[in-house]
């Protein structure tokens, strides 16, 4: 998470809270949201944004809305009454707070609830890009597109999505789930299709799960096979290198303490033909690193 951004409307300002005894009458979306969240949000004073300004949101359709809490938090809440700049809004907790409506960011109707690719929401902000995420991963759905880049949340546990028969239906794709199959699939049909090399970047915090992606798409790449078994060969490289050159650390028990660069080059039927792996040094701010693994794909 970037840091806090001072210029925000939402970093700087003090809010003052005014709670009543109304009683809350529920809602559907879930709360669970609220103490979950981190509480160093970036936050957007971008002319970009405006348009998510929570005035145009109220008056099209009374919106459940998301309120950022001092503490960073943000709470999900209905608008009770708008008057100036001043709105009541009724949190799912049960509290009703009069506040700030420049405090406040449309969240989006509960048919959106999960959508697999960010763009599909109609408000694109930062509660709502975060609900939609948390909501799919309590399904273990880790995945989730944000248009051509894939989101990955490390699952920290088995989940029920890899492995041939997966493969399988991503190659034929009967599947349109987001996934690194799905990524190394069209890298694959585009580097045939167009003859132009491919890339595919992973990049995220320590222990975000870099190396098991880059692990996974190359599974999707072997089981297009090479003919002499060199796509094993390639997979086989992963535990000998991380022997080498993996440490446990505060954050990773099995963190990479270098970046590394893979070619796959793969002949004109589009089978693997050979590989080439090179690791550099890695940059360490504040004992976190964020490296990137790239792949390449030469046809
Ligand atoms: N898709 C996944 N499914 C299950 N567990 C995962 C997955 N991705 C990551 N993990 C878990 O998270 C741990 C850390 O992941 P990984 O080593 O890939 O992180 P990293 O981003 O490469 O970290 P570093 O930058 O420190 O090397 C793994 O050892 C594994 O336990």
């Amino acid at each position: 998470m970037e840091p806090r951004n001072e210029e925000s409307p939402y970093g700087s300002r003090t809010v003052s809270l005014e709670e009543t005894e109304r009683p809350f009458e529920g809602d559907e979306k879930s709360n669970s949201l609220n103490s979950s969240l981190p509480t160093h949000l970036p936050c957007h004073s971008d002319s970009r944004w405006s348009d998510t300004n929570i005035y145009a949101a109220a008056k099209k359709k009374k919106h459940q809305s998301w309120y950022q809490l001092p503490n960073g938090n943000w709470a999900l809440g209905k608008i009770l009454s708008t008057s100036g700049v001043e709105c009541v809004i009724s949190l799912l907790e049960g509290r009703v707070l009069n506040v700030n409506a420049e405090n406040l960011l449309p969240a989006n109707p509960d048919i959106l609830d999960g959508v697999d690719d960010l763009m599909q929401l109609s408000y694109l902000n930062e509660p709502s890009v975060l609900y939609n995420l948390q909501y799919r991963y309590s399904q273990d759905m880790i995945y989730t597109k944000a248009g051509p880049v894939l989101v990955a949340i490390n699952p920290f546990k088995e989940v029920p999505l890899y492995g041939n028969d997966y493969i399988e239906a991503y190659r034929r794709k009967s599947i349109e789930s987001p996934h690194v199959y799905a990524i190394a699939d069209t890298a694959i049909c585009e580097m045939i299709r167009d003859e132009v090399n491919q890339s595919i970047i992973i990049s995220g915090e320590s222990g975000a799960g870099k190396t098991e992606t880059a692990k996974i798409a190359m599974q999707y790449l072997a089981s297009l096979g090479g003919g002499s078994g060199i796509e094993y060969e390639i997979l086989k490289s992963n535990p000998i290198l991380e022997a080498f050159g993996n440490a446990k650390t505060s954050r990773n028990d099995n963190s990479s303490r270098f970046g590394k660069l893979i070619e796959i080059h793969f002949s004109q039927t589009g089978k693997i033909s050979g590989a080439k792996i090179q690791t550099c040094k890695i940059t360490c701010f504040d004992h976190e690193t964020s490296i990137t693994v790239a792949f390449l794909c030469e046809c």
